[in-house]
C-alpha cells in the first residue's frame, strides 16, 4: 500500500501528534478501499463499490456537537444553538483521544474545503478508519500532488470512533462527541462511525469563517444551464428535502449537492463529491444517482445487501432510513469540472412539508424569501438525526440550523444583500406531502417537482397566471406545462377542504409563533412579509 505525497515539513509529528503506530498519508481511493477491506471495516460490492455499516450511529448526533468557548469566539457564536465546551475539558479530551490512538494506525488526508482557490481552506483529516479517509477524499476537494507537497493545514480533524468520551471528564453529553476548537484549529470526533459527521464538521467550520470575508455559506445544492454558468440556480434545504435529487438534472450542469459559498465572484462548491440518500432510489426517477451505486469505490453506507451476490436492497430500511452513498462529483455525468457557478439567478428554498399545506411551488418577493430563510420551515425526515423516525415538522433556520455557528441574522443579512445586489428570483418549493398530511396524503411526485423547477429555471413559469395565496401571501402559478393544475393548489388536492383550512391555519400560527424571535433583528419590509 503506497504512501501518497505529503509535505515533508508537515507530518503529524510537526503538529505535535506523536506515538502513532503507523501513519498513511494521502493514499488513493483503491489503496484506501483495499486497506479498509483488509482491516475488516467493510466489503467490496458490485462494480467495485465499498459496502459498510456503521453500528449504532447511522445519522448525525447534533446534541453531541460542541464549540469550545475560547475568548476569540465568545462574542460571535450562537451559543443557544451550539453548546459550549470548556477550554480545559477540551484539552483533556484532546490528550485522552491521542493517548487512546497511541500505537494505532491512521490515515491522513490533506484536502481542500472550497473549490474557489481564493477562499479555500486546507483541511487535514486524520482517521482511525480507512474508509472514513476514502469517504472524505470523495467528499472534499483533492489537491494535485504538487499542492500536497506544500500543503499546510488550516484546520485538523481527528476522527476516532473507538474513543468513548466521558461526559464528566470531557464536558460533553455522552460517549459521542464532536468538538470544534476555533482557536486551536482542531476538531475532534469520537464515538460515532457515521461518515456524515466528517463532512458536516468542515461545513460548520466554513459557516463560521466565511461570513467574515463577505461570503454567504449555504446549505444548498447548485447547478447551471449548459455552457452558461451565469444561469445558476441554488437549492436550499434541510436534510432530505431534495437538494441532491433535484440538482442532479441531465439538462443542467451539476455544481454540487449540499454546501456552497456565494462570494463577490459567484458561487462555489465547498466539496468535491456528493452524499446521496439511497432509500427507495428509483433508477427511472434518479438514474444518475442510481448509477453511482455500482461504480468503483463509491462508499455505500448502511444498506442491506445479499451476502452472496452483494445485490443492494434499496427498500430495506432495517438498518436505517438514512442509508447513503458517497461518490466524487465526476460520477455524475454532467458535473462541472470547476465546481464554480455564477451569481444565482434563481434561488429555490426546498421544504418538505409533512402537513401537505404548502403549494408545490410559490414565488417569493425578496422580503418573503428572507422571512422563509430565517424561518426554515420543513420536516426532519427519518434517520438523518438520531431518534427521528417519521417526518417531524420543524423550523430549522437557514435551512440548516445544526450547522450554523453564528446567529441566523448574520446569514440572513448577507443573503439579503446578495439577493438585492444580483436580483435573484426566489421560490419556495414543497417536496413534501400533497393530497393530505403525512399519513393520509402522499409525497410530491419527483416528476412534478422537476417539471415545475424546469419551468421556473427556463423562465417560462413566470409567463403564467399567478394567484396570491390567502394564507401565506406569496404568489402561486395556476398552471404549468406537464403538471396537473390540481396539484398546484394544495386545497384542491385534499378530499376534506375544512381539514385543509384547519391545517393551514395551524401552520400559519406555527410560522408566526416561531418568527417572533427574529422580529427585533429584521427590517420593516421583512416584518411586512411576516404571515399570521
Ligand atoms: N418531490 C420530490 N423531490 C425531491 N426528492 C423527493 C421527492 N419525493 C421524494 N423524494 C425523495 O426525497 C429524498 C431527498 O433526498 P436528498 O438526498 O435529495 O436530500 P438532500 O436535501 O440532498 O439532503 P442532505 O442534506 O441530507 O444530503 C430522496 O430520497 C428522494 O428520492
Ligand atoms: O450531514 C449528513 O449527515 C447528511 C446531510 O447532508 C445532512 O444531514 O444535511
Ligand atoms: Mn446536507
Amino acid at each position: 500500500m503506497d504512501q501518497g505525497t505529503v509535505n515533508p515539513q508537515m507530518k503529524l509529528e510537526d503538529q505535535g501528534i506523536t506515538g502513532l503506530g503507523y501513519v498513511y498519508y494521502n493514499r488513493n481511493e483503491a489503496d484506501l478501499q483495499a486497506a479498509a477491506i483488509a482491516a475488516g471495516e467493510g466489503v467490496e460490492g458490485q462494480g467495485g463499490t465499498f459496502l459498510v455499516t456503521t453500528g449504532k450511529h447511522t445519522g448525525r448526533s447534533p446534541k453531541d456537537k460542541f464549540v469550545v468557548r475560547t475568548p476569540s469566539v465568545e462574542d460571535t457564536i450562537w451559543w443557544e444553538n451550539n453548546p459550549p465546551m470548556d477550554v480545559a475539558k477540551f484539552d483533556v479530551l484532546y490528550a485522552d483521544m491521542l493517548e487512546h490512538m497511541k500505537g494505532g494506525r491512521v490515515d491522513v488526508q490533506d484536502l481542500f474545503g472550497g473549490a474557489d482557490p481564493a477562499h479555500r481552506l486546507d483541511v487535514r483529516v486524520i482517521t482511525e478508519l480507512s474508509w472514513h479517509a476514502l469517504f472524505i477524499r470523495h467528499l472534499l476537494r483533492r489537491p494535485e500532488a504538487s499542492e500536497l507537497a506544500t500543503f499546510a493545514p488550516d484546520f485538523t480533524i481527528i476522527n476516532c470512533p473507538t474513543f468513548k468520551a466521558d461526559p464528566e471528564k470531557h464536558g460533553c453529553r455522552s460517549e459521542t462527541v464532536i468538538a470544534l476548537n476555533f482557536e486551536k484549529k482542531v476538531i475532534l470526533i469520537g464515538g460515532t462511525e457515521y461518515a456524515g459527521e466528517n463532512k458536516k464538521s468542515v461545513f460548520t467550520l466554513l459557516n463560521y469563517l466565511l461570513p467574515e470575508k463577505g461570503i454567504m455559506p449555504m446549505h444548498c445544492s447548485a447547478n447551471h444551464a449548459p455552457n452558461n454558468p451565469v444561469d445558476t440556480a441554488v437549492f436550499f434545504g434541510l436534510s432530505g428535502t431534495g437538494k441532491t435529487t433535484l440538482s442532479a438534472d441531465p439538462t443542467r450542469v451539476l455544481i454540487g449537492d449540499d454546501e456552497h459559498g456565494w462570494s463577490d465572484r459567484g458561487t462555489f462548491n465547498f466539496e468535491g463529491g456528493c452524499y446521496a440518500k439511497t432509500i427507495g432510489l428509483d433508477p427511472e426517477a434518479e438514474p444518475e444517482i442510481y448509477a453511482t451505486c455500482s461504480m468503483p469505490h463509491t462508499v455505500i453506507e448502511n444498506m442491506v445487501f445479499d451476502p452472496e451476490t452483494k445485490e443492494l436492497d434499496f427498500n430495506d430500511d432495517s438498518l436505517t432510513a438514512n442509508m447513503r452513498c458517497a461518490y466524487p462529483l465526476n460520477y455524475i455525468g454532467n458535473a462541472s469540472e470547476t465546481a464554480l457557478g455564477g451569481h444565482p439567478k434563481n434561488i429555490i428554498m426546498l421544504t418538505c412539508d409533512a402537513f401537505g399545506v404548502l403549494p408545490p411551488i410559490s414565488r417569493l418577493t425578496p422580503a418573503q424569501a428572507m422571512y422563509h430563510f430565517l424561518s426554515g420551515f420543513t420536516s426532519k425526515v427519518a434517520g438523518t438525526e438520531r431518534g427521528v423516525t417519521e417526518p417531524e415538522p420543524t423550523f430549522s433556520t437557514c435551512f440548516g440550523a445544526p450547522f450554523m455557528p453564528r446567529r441566523p441574522e448574520a446569514y440572513g443579512k448577507l443573503l439579503q444583500q446578495k439577493i438585492a445586489t444580483h436580483g435573484a428570483t426566489c421560490w419556495l418549493v414543497n417536496t413534501g406531502w400533497t393530497g393530505g398530511a403525512y399519513g393520509t396524503g402522499s409525497r410530491m411526485p419527483i416528476k412534478a417537482t422537476r417539471a415545475l423547477l424546469a419551468a421556473a429555471l427556463d423562465g417560462s413559469l413566470v409567463e403564467n397566471q399567478f394567484r396570491k395565496d390567502a394564507n401565506f401571501g406569496f404568489e402561486v402559478p395556476m398552471t404549468c406545462d406537464g403538471v396537473d393544475a390540481t396539484l398546484l393548489n394544495p386545497r384542491d388536492t385534499w378530499a376534506d377542504k375544512d381539514a385543509y383550512d384547519a391545517q393551514a391555519t395551524k401552520l400559519v400560527g406555527m410560522f408566526s409563533d416561531n418568527f417572533e424571535k427574529y422580529v427585533p433583528y429584521i427590517d420593516a419590509d421583512v416584518k411586512a412579509a411576516a404571515i399570521g
